[in-house]
């Protein structure tokens, strides 16, 4: 597999020395280097093929295909070669890093607009091109949009990663589920009707966001959560108020591209037709303003490794009781296109959700219109959506505008699996998104293109559906482990419980979600638990624990509740009737184990036998409720009889022995006189 440029780049790793590390991917970790015969500074991305699909000739399509872009905004490889297991892929040096280190490292507020409009402008070049092209970047990001010392702007990352990772362990590669798919389009989500290059329309918008305030919006979200923000709520935007410092003419640009409806989006090429990029200006600009006394690459990348390894300390204390969701991950935004369900269903069913400020999103009246008036892809899967709540009294979370986890399964009930998997994924480092922007006026004329897709239509992916895999990015509990934590749900918080799991089955507690309807409590709960009989403030009792077998599932488990408010239900007998055995047999297994403790007390404490053998007949004046207990009550009164005329036989015999000690005293008192 190889790509050689004009250049003649060596196909050798021992051609190449390699200095710093200077970015980190997922998939890949970047380094400054020198190509020794040519004596040029270049880049490699090594990439290790252990964690890839190994799909080496996918590669090598994908590799050629690169080397046939050819444009001044596009990062093209040198070349690219397997050195062991490890994929090299030689690329020109882009010494100032992406736009996201600098914002990182000097700019944490986001860059001014002229700035924005220069990158922007750039970057749109190349989707035109690429589209043109009947290409998809599918990654546009700020972690991907590239600077030379000169102020160029190169969009990379196309092409190799994405083809690597296209069946979907990218994200698993540090065997954890990873990042927020900030910058996806809802149709990427869904994957109801495929999607197309207004795909990247999409992250364009959410890439002008992100340049905007330094981070994209969402990005301190868990996956699950940006999940249902893009799909539920109104898209993000810039602010009319919070935003003052932008144009309306960019407000207007990010409104234009983030619409949920693919169709409404502009094509690249009508885009740069936007008046916003009259505000863009020229390399030099750049190199005058944001890259002026930037510290080198290689330093600035330590130090923001630095600093994400003292955040993730932090985080790490602050969420310790949040299992094993890593912090690092909630502070990565992903444009990460390649979704494994259960994944995030694990990893949602360990999300406690309350406390998450909104970002964005403040105005759920406008997040109502928006749903219904957009009806695009992502429209169509919340009509299922919202349908699952016609009967639950949907009342959207003041603060995130969905209803939290009970809603999260009946969102993903519309996600098909395996598209999702199809996709790729990447990421970027981000802070807290608190004090963020609120939704753009949606009154506002965004110039949609109404007659939809202008595009090529050969540009659409084909997209490659693997065998679903399961991976369990979640617990790493072995089956069967008792006391694992499951997070039950009701109204909208969740409680950790313990459980004894016999079935490993991490999306579980959002399953049961799905049936929800708050006019019939017994179909509230997880159906594998049985039906809920009692409530008693946040305590509970479930049909299932009444199985013959004994209370193996019975459990008073906790759950929400408001312990004021009875819960309004008719208790029918038939329904007490089966919680009140459940309490009896509790109740006599209990006894039983009460009855061996006195016991054990008794034997290694030398307890007095007549107080434990009274303490045992008061236990024992209580009528037996099962055949055991009556089996186990008739073998201890056959105990004591035992003990009580073993008793008997040893004072006989003490008697006895008295008697024999008396005889003898005298016979020998006779013998000394
Ligand atoms: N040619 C290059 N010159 C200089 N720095 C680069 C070059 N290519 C990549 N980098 C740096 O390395 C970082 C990691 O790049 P890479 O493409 O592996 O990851 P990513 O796109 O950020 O994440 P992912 O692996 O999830 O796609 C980039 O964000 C960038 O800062």
């Amino acid at each position: 597999m190889e790509h050689v440029s004009e250049k003649r780049f060596p196909l050798n790793a021992k051609d190449y020395k390699l200095y710093e590390e200077v970015g980190e991917g997922v998939s890949a970790t970047v380094y400054r280097a020198l190509c020794i015969p040519l004596n040029v500074t270049v880049a490699i991305k090594v990439l290790d093929l252990e964690k890839c699909n190994n799909d080496l000739d996918g590669i090598r399509r994908e590799v050629q295909t690169m080397s046939l872009i050819d444009h001044p905004n596009v990062l093209q490889a040198h070349c690219s070669f397997t050195t062991g297991h490890n994929l090299w892929v030689v690329m020109p040096y882009m010494s100032e890093g992406s736009c996201l280190h600098i914002m990182k490292s000097s700019y944490p507020e986001g860059f001014e607009e002229p700035v924005i409009a220069t990158l922007l402008h750039e970057v749109l070049k190349a989707l035109v091109y690429l589209h043109g092209h009947g290409h998809i970047h599918r990654d546009v990001k700020a972690g991907n949009i590239l600077i030379d010392s000169s102020g160029a702007v190169k969009l990379a990352d196309f092409g190799v990663s994405a083809c690597m990772f296209d069946a979907g362990d990218r994200q698993r590669s540090r065997n954890t589920f990873v990042g927020t798919p900030c910058w996806m389009a809802p149709e990427v989500m869904q994957q109801v009707h495929g999607y197309d290059f207004k795909a990247d329309i999409w992250s364009f918008g959410i890439t002008a966001l992100e340049l905007a305030h330094g981070h994209a919006p969402f990005s301190k979200y868990p996956p699950m959560k940006v999940l249902l923000m893009t799909l539920q709520n109104a898209p993000p935007g810039l602010d009319y108020e919070r935003d003052k410092r932008f144009t309306k003419s960019f407000k207007d640009l990010v409104g234009t591209c983030l619409v949920k409806d693919p169709k409404k989006r502009p094509s690249s090429e009508k885009l740069l037709k936007h008046q916003f990029f009259k505000h863009a200006r020229s390399a030099e600009y750049l190199r005058g303003t944001i890259l002026d006394g930037l510290p080198p690459l290689g330093e600035r990348f330590r130090m923001l490794k630095a600093k994400e390894a003292d955040l993730l300390v932090q985080n790490k204390a602050l969420y310790e009781d949040k299992e094993q969701i890593s912090q690092k991950e909630y502070i990565r935004g992903i444009s990460a296109w390649n979704f494994n369900l259960e994944d995030l269903k694990s990893q949602a069913a360990l999300i406690q959700d309350d406390g998450m400020p909104n970002v964005e999103e403040p105005d759920m009246g406008k997040k109502q219109k928006e749903r219904t008036e957009d009806v695009g892809v992502a429209a169509e899967g919340l009509s299922s959506l919202e349908a699952n709540h016609s009967n639950a009294a949907f009342t959207p979370d003041k603060e995130d505008g969905f209803n939290n986890l009970q809603d999260l399964e009946s969102s993903l009930a519309s996600f098909p699996i395996k598209p999702l998997q199809a996709l790729k994924g990447c990421f970027d480092v981000c802070e807290d998104d608190v004090n963020n922007t609120s939704p753009r006026d949606l009154d506002q004329d965004f110039g949609r293109d109404e007659n939809g897709s202008s595009g090529p239509s050969s540009s659409l992916p084909q997209i490659v559906i693997t065998e679903h895999k399961k991976f369990w990015s979640g617990s790493l509990l072995p089956d069967n482990f008792p006391s694992s934590k499951k997070v039950v749900t009701d109204g909208d918080r969740d409680y950790l419980q313990t459980k004894y799991y016999s079935e490993r089955n991490h999306s579980g507690p959002l399953l049961h979600r799905q049936k929800r309807d708050t006019n019939n409590l017994s179909s509230v709960d997880d159906p594998s638990e049985g039906a809920v009989v009692q409530r008693k403030g946040r305590f509970k009792v479930t049909s299932a624990d009444l199985s013959p077998k004994g209370p193996r599932n019975c459990n008073f488990g906790p759950v929400c509740g408001d312990s004021a408010s009875p819960p309004k239900q008719n208790f029918t007998s038939a329904s007490i009737l089966p919680s009140l055995q459940c309490i009896l047999q509790q109740n006599s297994l209990q006894r039983e184990e009460i009855v061996k403790l006195i016991k054990y007390v008794e034997q290694s404490c030398g307890k007095n036998t007549e107080s434990a053998e009274a303490g045992t007949a008061d236990l024992l004046q209580v009528p037996p409720a099962t055949t055991r207990e009556r089996e186990l009550q008739s073998q201890v009164i056959q105990l004591q009889q035992s003990i009580a005329s073993l008793v008997e036989e040893l004072q006989r015999q003490k008697m006895k022995n008295a008697q024999l000690e008396k005889q003898l005293n005298s016979i020998a008192n006779r013998g000394e006189k």
